[in-house]
C-alpha cells in the first residue's frame, strides 16, 4: 500500500515514531499506543543539519533500515478527523522538507493481549538522501552527538530522551546500538563534567 493510498479521504490514521516523536509528538492525537514494527532495525545513521545540528557540523538522529529478523519499538499515535491533515501538514515541514524523511506504510502491533496490527505511516530517510550520514563506530557516533546542537536543542537531548523512552516504555526490550551510544556519550561527557 502506498502512503497516499493510506491517507486518502481517511478519518482516521495512524502515524508510528521511533525517533523525537516517540517523546515530542507535537501534534494532536486521539490516542496512542506502544508496540513495534517488523523488519527494520533502528540506528543513528542519517544526519540532521537543522533540528541537532547545522550544515558545518551536522547532528546524527535515527532512521529504518530494513533487516528481516529485526523490529523497532516505539509509540503509534492514531489522528482522526481534522487531525489527519493538521498532523500529516506538520510532519511534512518537520520531517520532511527539514528532516529529509521519507514516508512509507508499515504494519504496527501493538503492546498487550488482544491488540490486533494497524497499517500505520512512517517517515524513513533512506540511504539515498544527501544528508544521510551512513553506519559509524558506536564511538565516532557518540562524539559526533557530544558536540553538536541544533534549532530544536542539543543532539545528546535528543539521544538520551530517545533511551529514557526505551527504558521507561519498554523496559524488557534491549536496543543495543542505542544503549551503547548513550553510554559512549556519558563517558565522553563525564571527565569535563567533573573535571569544571
Ligand atoms: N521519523 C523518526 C525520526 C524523527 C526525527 O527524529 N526527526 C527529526 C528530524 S531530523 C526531528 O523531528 N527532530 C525534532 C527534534 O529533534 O526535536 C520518528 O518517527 O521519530
Amino acid at each position: 500500500m502506498k502512503p497516499q493510498d493510506i491517507i486518502a479521504g481517511k478519518s482516521s490514521l495512524w502515524i508510528f515514531g521511533y525517533g523525537s516523536l516517540v517523546w515530542k509528538p507535537d501534534f494532536k492525537y486521539k490516542r496512542s499506543k506502544i508496540g513495534y514494527i517488523k523488519g527494520y532495525k533502528r540506528r543513528f545513521w542519517h544526519g540532521d543539519n537543522f533540528h541537532r545540528g547545522d550544515d558545518e557540523v551536522p547532528g546524527r538522529v535515527v532512521t529504518l533500515i530494513e533487516e528481516d529478523d529485526a523490529c523497532t519499538w516505539g509509540v503509534a499515535f492514531e489522528v482522526t478527523g481534522s487531525q489527519v491533515e493538521e498532523s500529516l501538514k506538520y510532519l511534512n515541514v518537520r520531517e520532511a522538507v527539514r528532516g529529509g524523511y521519507l514516508t512509507q506504510v508499515v504494519e504496527f502491533f501493538p503492546q498487550g493481549a488482544n491488540q490486533s496490527p494497524v497499517q500505520a505511516l512512517v517517515y524513513i530517510a533512506t540511504p539515498d538522501n544527501p544528508i544521510y550520514l551512513g553506519p559509524a563506530s558506536t564511538e565516532e557516533i557518540a562524539t559526533q552527538i557530544a558536540v553538536c546542537r541544533g534549532k530544536s536543542g542539543h543532539n545528546m537531548e535528543y539521544l538520551i530522551r530517545l533511551a529514557e523512552f526505551m527504558r521507561v516504555s519498554c523496559p524488557d526490550v534491549d536496543d543495543p546500538h542505542l544503549f551503547s551510544i548513550e553510554a559512549a556519550v556519558l563517558a565522553t561527557i563525564r571527565p569535563i563534567l567533573l573535571a569544571g
